[in-house]
């Protein structure tokens, strides 16, 4: 692997301000962020800006404003190069090629001489489990063959970093399985990982160190534990529809979880039953609105959602569904 003593003083990836357009599409938004080691695992909904991201990490994007660096180098710069090993979420081989020919071909890129190339190239098809199928041309690859080549390839030059885009993504239980099983003992034998994902609960296998990003700003980095105290702490506004909106509005305001009620400007979107709550303590306000309703059957609630857009309350959704704490 690439000697880490030679970059000891500067963090593995950062990005400095970082602002990425595609036209008029502002894909990433003034984005700062450093990671030293480790395994983080990138979350967000479709379009959130992952791919953008990693692409601009593994130096294949430049950005519009600010500085992406790789071990203190600009990540485009070619010394970059040989630190990064880039999984891409989607397809994008020599199809004619056999997966032995084309991680040999990848490797050579990297700056391999033929003999290092050949070696390296046997043994992380070996580790892949692709040994015996590795001389079959890539189009008559199954999906999980295609994810393994195109990881066998970000590995076999052994760069400190791995940038994986959905590497799990199409593949089997048992393929899962053993490939959470290959990314904990890359990192055990001192590689850095990103991996990104649409499903937090697959990265909570390898990792509690998240990056979220929301419509390409970044919401939330830390551990699991960390973004949910922000997230429990931060206010949203809730609007709920019912028959006798004063009368329940008489009945929260002396909540604490509760700073403010509102009624909304009439629209075509709002009746006169509904009343704006403006929550403090998420958590704690519907633990109690839920024992409130339990005792108290006759409120015919029909609409209650949040009607707050903001990063925070898309960490909600995508941290709902995770099971730690
Ligand atoms: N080459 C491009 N040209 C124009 N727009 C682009 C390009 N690449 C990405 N975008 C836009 O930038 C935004 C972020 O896209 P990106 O692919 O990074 O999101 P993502 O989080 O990886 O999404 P998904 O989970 O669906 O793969 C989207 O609005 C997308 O349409």
């Amino acid at each position: 692997m690439y000697n880490s003593a030679l970059y000891k003083d500067e963090p593995l990836l950062q990005f400095i301000d970082v602002s990425k357009w595609f036209g008029p599409i502002l894909a990433l938004s003034q984005i700062t962020w450093t990671f030293k080691s480790g395994i983080v695992g990138l979350v967000g909904a479709n379009g959130a800006g992952k791919s953008t991201f990693l692409r601009l990490a593994a130096g294949l994007l430049r950005p519009t404003l600010g500085e992406v660096k790789i071990a203190g180098h600009d990540a485009w710069d070619w010394r970059s190069r040989r630190l990064i090993g880039y999984c891409p979420s989607t397809d994008a081989f020599f199809h004619d090629l056999s997966g032995q020919q084309f991680v040999l071909v990848m490797a050579r890129l990297c700056g391999m001489t033929r003999r290092e190339a050949r070696k390296s190239t046997e043994a992380i098809l070996q580790r892949l489990g692709l040994h015996d199928l590795a001389t079959r041309p890539i189009y008559g690859y199954s999906k999980g063959m295609r994810q393994r080549i195109k990881l066998a390839q970000a590995l076999v030059h052994h760069p400190p970093l791995l940038i994986l885009d959905e590497p799990l993504a199409g593949i089997d239980p048992l393929g899962r399985h053993e490939l959470i099983g290959l990314f904990r003992q890359l990192n055990q034998e001192g590689h850095s990982l990103i991996i990104s994902s649409h499903e937090l609960e697959t990265l909570e296998q390898l990792t509690d160190q998240i990056l979220i990003l929301s419509r390409g700003r970044l919401a939330a980095a830390g551990t699991i534990a960390e973004i949910r105290h922000q997230l429990s702490e931060y206010p949203i506004t809730i609007r709920i529809t019912v028959s006798s909106p004063r009368e329940l509005a008489r009945q929260l305001i002396d909540w604490p979880e509760v700073s403010a009620i509102e009624w909304p400007a009439s629209s075509q979107h709002t009746s006169c039953n509904t009343l704006l709550v403006r929550v403090h303590r998420p958590r704690e306000f519907f633990q109690r609105l839920t024992q409130f309703l339990a005792q108290n059957t006759s409120w015919d609630i029909t609409c209650f959602e949040s009607i707050d857009e903001s990063a925070h309350a898309l960490l909600g959704y995508i941290l709902g569904g995770s099971g730690k704490t």
